[in-house]
Formats: structure tokens, sequence, C-alpha cells
């Protein structure tokens, strides 16, 4: 896949696209990135006709009625299939965006231009795009990869630390799904992530989306290897959108996840006490895990039970069985999972 990173590398964008389109762009984006940094793209695009469509920010907007309004807008201008549409912002305007284009005249190109800490090491690469449906994840979607991601380390020097711990979140599962010195590496450098160090930055975005294109590499369509991405995504999602995408951004989410799916991995002694406390130690400093009542474990349970790695009725999850390694589970027993969300466990 053709992935650029580093600082200021909008003019690499603009040689590329000088050299692989003939058609007219279609930019879109949300408020946010907008307000940051339309005129810069705008400047560089300026050989372009380009027309822009700004989304509101936010989860709750990922879904068919937004779509649907893009794909109206696409026809209105008369898009052809040489229209090349690029995404720049975070993971909701990056899979709404890869969607459309996947889909709009059986499928036009597209170019990621990630603009968060999470779209940048995550969503921006290995081609899974989509949207939210009936208040479940992801559940309308394809695989569908860009013509190229340009991933500028420079774009995250305005975002909020609940973004980038949202970033953070999703590094770290790198580490303890794939590399452990990697887990280690970001544990002692989290604060300089929350301070911008270019060098610390790099490395971590780097090796992620080394790890991530690995995996993807082996197993484009999530069938086998690439559910190991999925790790924490089991609770995570389901707590996501139990609270209808309002409490928790997506990499929040997926650190609860974490937590709660490495008890699950204690109790059943896939992993050492000494271990799952080393990884609370470091996801509890990012997102502190709750105790759910019956009334809630039960409804974030009905979320799970949607959730698209599941087969013949059981709930799979993904989970650690050493530093760095996980493995794929469909047997959990479902008073387990109760005890995890209960969160009696959490202050002994
Ligand atoms: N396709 C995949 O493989 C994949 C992987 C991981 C996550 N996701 C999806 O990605 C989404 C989460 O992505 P996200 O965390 O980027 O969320 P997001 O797109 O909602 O962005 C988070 C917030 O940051 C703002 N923002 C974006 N760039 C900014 C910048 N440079 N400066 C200031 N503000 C900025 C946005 O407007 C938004 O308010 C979820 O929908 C998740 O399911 C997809
Ligand atoms: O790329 C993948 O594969 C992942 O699982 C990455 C996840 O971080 C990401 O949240 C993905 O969108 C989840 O996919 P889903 O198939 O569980 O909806
Ligand atoms: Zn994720």
């Amino acid at each position: 896949m053709n992935i650029v990173i580093g600082n200021h590398i909008f003019d690499k964008m603009e040689n590329f696209l000088n050299k692989n389109t003939k058609g007219n762009i279609f930019l879109i984006t949300d408020e946010n990135v907008g307000k940051y940094y339309s005129d810069k793209i705008l400047h560089y695009l300026s050989n372009f006709k380009v027309n822009v469509y700004t989304l509101i920010p936010g989860e709750e907007n990922k879904n068919l009625n937004v779509v649907k309004d893009i794909y109206s807008r696409l026809i209105d201008l008369n898009c052809d299939r040489n229209t090349v549409i690029i995404s720049f912002g975070g993971g909701v305007v990056g899979d709404i965006a890869g969607f459309v284009a996947s889909t709009y005249l059986r499928g036009v190109d597209y170019v990621q231009i990630p603009t968060t800490l999470l779209s940048q090491i995550d969503s921006s690469i290995g081609g899974k795009v989509g949207v939210d449906f009936k208040g479940y994840k992801n559940m309308i979607g394809s695989f569908y990869f860009p013509l190229a991601t340009f991933i500028d380390i420079e774009l995250l020097k305005s975002l909020n630390k609940r973004n980038i711990t949202s970033g953070v979140g999703e590094l770290l599962k790198y580490g303890l799904i794939y590399d452990y010195n990697f887990f280690e590496f970001l544990s002692s450098n989290i604060d300089n992530i929350y301070n911008f160090d270019n060098k610390v930055l790099k490395i971590a975005i780097e090796k992620a989306v080394y790890i991530k294109e690995k995996i993807v590499s082996e197993d484009k369509r999530d069938k086998g290897i690439r559910k190991i991405l999925n790790f924490g995504h089991t609770i995570g999602h389901g707590i996501e959108s139990f609270y209808n995408f309002q409490r928790f951004n997506h990499g929040e989410a997926i650190i609860l996840g974490m937590i709660y799916e490495s008890f699950i991995a204690k109790e059943i002694r896939l992993i050492d006490e000494k271990y799952f406390n080393e990884i609370f130690k470091v996801l509890n400093r990012l997102v502190n895990p709750e105790a759910f009542n019956q009334k809630e474990i039960n409804e974030i349970l009905n979320k799970m039970t949607y959730d698209k790695k599941n087969e013949k009725d059981k709930i799979v999850f993904i989970l650690p069985v050493g530093k760095g390694k996980v493995e794929i589970f469909n047997d959990i027993e479902i008073n387990l999972i109760k005890k995890t969300l209960s969160g009696d466990w959490i202050w002994k």
C-alpha cells in the first residue's frame, strides 16, 4: 500500500494527486478539521476542481442518512467515475468517505488523509469502511482500500486530550496483541505522546502502521488472524454502543474493553496476576473501568451478541495468553462475562 508518514507532507499528497488523478476531487471532512485546516488543504489542491462536503463531527453521524446525503450531493454535482474522494478527518470521516467511495457508481478511487492519532495508526489502514446501524457498530460496510494514505503528524497538534487518549488506546492494543516491547515503549512514553514529542510519535505511528499492515496483508477480509486486531472490541464496542456513542469515544471504550477482557483472561488463567496488574496499571491511567448493574450488563451483553466476530450464537473474544500474544476464544462462560462487567473486582 502507498503510505507516506512524516511532517508537512501535503506537497507529497499534491504530487501524488497530480500523477494519479484525471477527474475532480470530492473532499469529505468535518467541521472541526475544516476549522483548523481547510485553507491549508485547499491551497495544496488549487490545481484541481474541488467540491467539499463537511460533516457534523461525532460517531452519532456515522450512519446511512449521512451516506445518502453524500450520494445526493455527488449526483447533483454529476460526479463521474474519475472523481477522487479525499477523506480529510478522523476515523468517522474516513469510515464514511471510504464506504461512499466503495459504493458510489460501484466504486471510485479515494485517498485517506487521517487527522487524529487513532485514524493515523488504525482506521486509515486496512480498508475496513462502513457505518453504524440500529445502534450497533459498523454493521454496514465493506473492505475497500484507498489509493494512498498520507499521515501528517503535524495535524495532531490541534487534538484535545481525550482524542489523544483514544489513539493511545489503539496503539497499546498493538503492543498487547503483537509486540510486548512496543507496549513497554508506549507505556513509558505516554506523557511524551500527550506532549506531541515528534520523535516518539513518529516511532509509534510507524510501528503501528507496520504491524497493522502486516496483519491485514495476511487476512484482508477478517476471516482469521486479522481478528486479533479486535482485542478489546467485543466488550469495547458493547460499551460504546450501550451509551449511544455519547459517553466514551472509540479508543476510550476499547481501553475499557481491553481491561475487562484481560480480567477474563486472568480469571481463566490464560495470563497470571502479575501480567494482568501490569496491563491494568497502564490502561487504568487512561480510563477507569466502571461497575455495571444487572440491567446494564444485560444491555451490554445484548449489544455484544451482534458482534461481527460471533459464530453460531457464541460470543467471540480475543484474549491475552502471554506478553504481546493473544488468541481467539468462543467458549467464555456468560457468568464470567457478567462478573467481569459487575466490576466487583475493581476496588479489591
Ligand atoms: N476502519 C477501521 O479500521 C477503524 C479502526 C479504528 C477505529 N475506527 C472507527 O474510527 C472512529 C473513531 O475515529 P476518531 O477517533 O478519529 O474519531 P473522530 O473521527 O470522531 O474524531 C474525533 C474528534 O476529533 C476531531 N478532530 C479530527 N481531527 C482533528 C484535528 N487534527 N484537530 C482537532 N480536532 C480534530 C473530530 O472533529 C472529532 O470531534 C470510530 O467510528 C471507530 O469505529 C475504524
Ligand atoms: O482493522 C481491523 O480489523 C480492526 O479490528 C481495527 C479496529 O480497531 C477497528 O475498530 C475496526 O473498525 C473494528 O472493526 P469491526 O469489524 O469490529 O467493526
Ligand atoms: Zn478499534
